[in-house]
C-alpha cells in the first residue's frame, strides 16, 4: 500500500544507504546552508516556550502518534489542524535530541536511534513527518533534518516535481498548519527572454 510499505522494504534500494549527496569526497550541503538550521533553533526554542499547546508524548511507532499518517485518500483540507507552536515544539525536540546524539546536521548519523522523536517539516502548511523517510531519502537526511520544524516550500519545490510530491510525500501527512515561517527568502527566479512573448511579455 502505497509508499509506506515502500518505505519500509527499502522503496530506493542501494541509494538509501543514508548517506547524504557527496561531491569530491564532501559532503554537499545544501545550497540553503543547513549550518544555519542552528541560528532557528534559538528562535524556535524563544517562540516555542512563550505559548506552547504541547503535543503530547512523541514516538515513532504508528499506533500511539498523536498524529498518524493521513490516508492518501484525504483531501489536504481535511487533514486535522496542527497549532503552529505544537509543530514549533516538535522541531525543537527533534533538534535536542538530535543535537544531544552529536548527530544534528553534521554528518551520517544514526537515525534509527531516534526512536523518541518525529522529525516534521512543512511544505504549503501541511505538516509530513519524515522519521521513517528520511533515512530512505535519496537526497540524504540532513538535508531534511535541517527543516524540522520549519517551512521548506520553496527549497522542497526546487528539487523536486509535483509527481514526487503525490507519489511519495503524500503518504507523509500528518496534518496542516498556519504560520510556520521559512528561515531563507527565496532567490529571485530569472525567466529566459527566450520564453518571452513577441511583446516581451
Ligand atoms: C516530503 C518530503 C520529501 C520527499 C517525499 C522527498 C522525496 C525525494 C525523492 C523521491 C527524491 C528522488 C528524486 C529523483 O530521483 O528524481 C528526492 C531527492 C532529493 N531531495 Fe527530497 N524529498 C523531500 C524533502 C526534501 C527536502 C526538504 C529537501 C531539501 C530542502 C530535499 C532535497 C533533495 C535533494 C537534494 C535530492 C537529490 C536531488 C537530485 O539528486 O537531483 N528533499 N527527494
Amino acid at each position: 500500500m502505497g509508499w509506506v510499505q515502500a518505505s519500509r522494504r527499502g522503496r530506493f534500494g542501494p541509494t538509501s544507504n543514508n548517506s547524504p549527496l557527496k561531491q569530491d569526497g564532501k559532503v554537499v550541503t545544501h545550497v540553503e546552508d543547513v549550518d544555519g538550521a542552528r541560528g532557528q533553533e534559538d528562535d524556535i526554542t524563544k517562540r516555542s516556550s512563550s505559548s506552547t499547546t504541547g503535543t503530547g508524548t512523541s514516538t515513532s511507532t504508528s499506533t500511539s502518534k498523536q498524529f498518524p499518517f493521513a490516508p492518501e485518500s484525504l483531501s489536504d483540507d481535511a487533514l486535522p489542524f496542527i497549532p503552529k507552536e505544537a509543530v514549533l515544539e516538535r522541531g525543537k525536540q527533534s533538534k535536542k535530541t538530535l543535537r544531544d546524539q552529536g548527530n544534528n546536521h553534521d554528518g551520517e548519523g544514526k537515525q534509527e536511534d531516534n526512536k523518541d522523536n518525529e522529525h516534521w517539516i512543512v511544505i504549503d502548511d501541511i505538516v509530513f513527518d519524515c522519521s521513517d523517510f528520511i533515512s530512505e531519502h535519496p537526497g540524504g537526511q540532513q538535508v531534511i533534518l535541517s527543516f524540522v520544524g520549519e517551512d521548506c516550500s520553496w527549497q522542497f519545490w526546487r528539487l523536486h516535481g509535483k509527481n514526487i510530491m503525490e507519489q511519495y510525500g503524500r503518504a507523509l501527512r500528518v496534518g496542516r498548519t498556519e504560520g510556520i515561517k521559512n528561515r531563507f527568502v527565496e532567490p529571485v527566479r530569472y525567466v529566459g527572454l527566450s520564453k518571452l512573448g513577441d511583446d516581451g511579455w
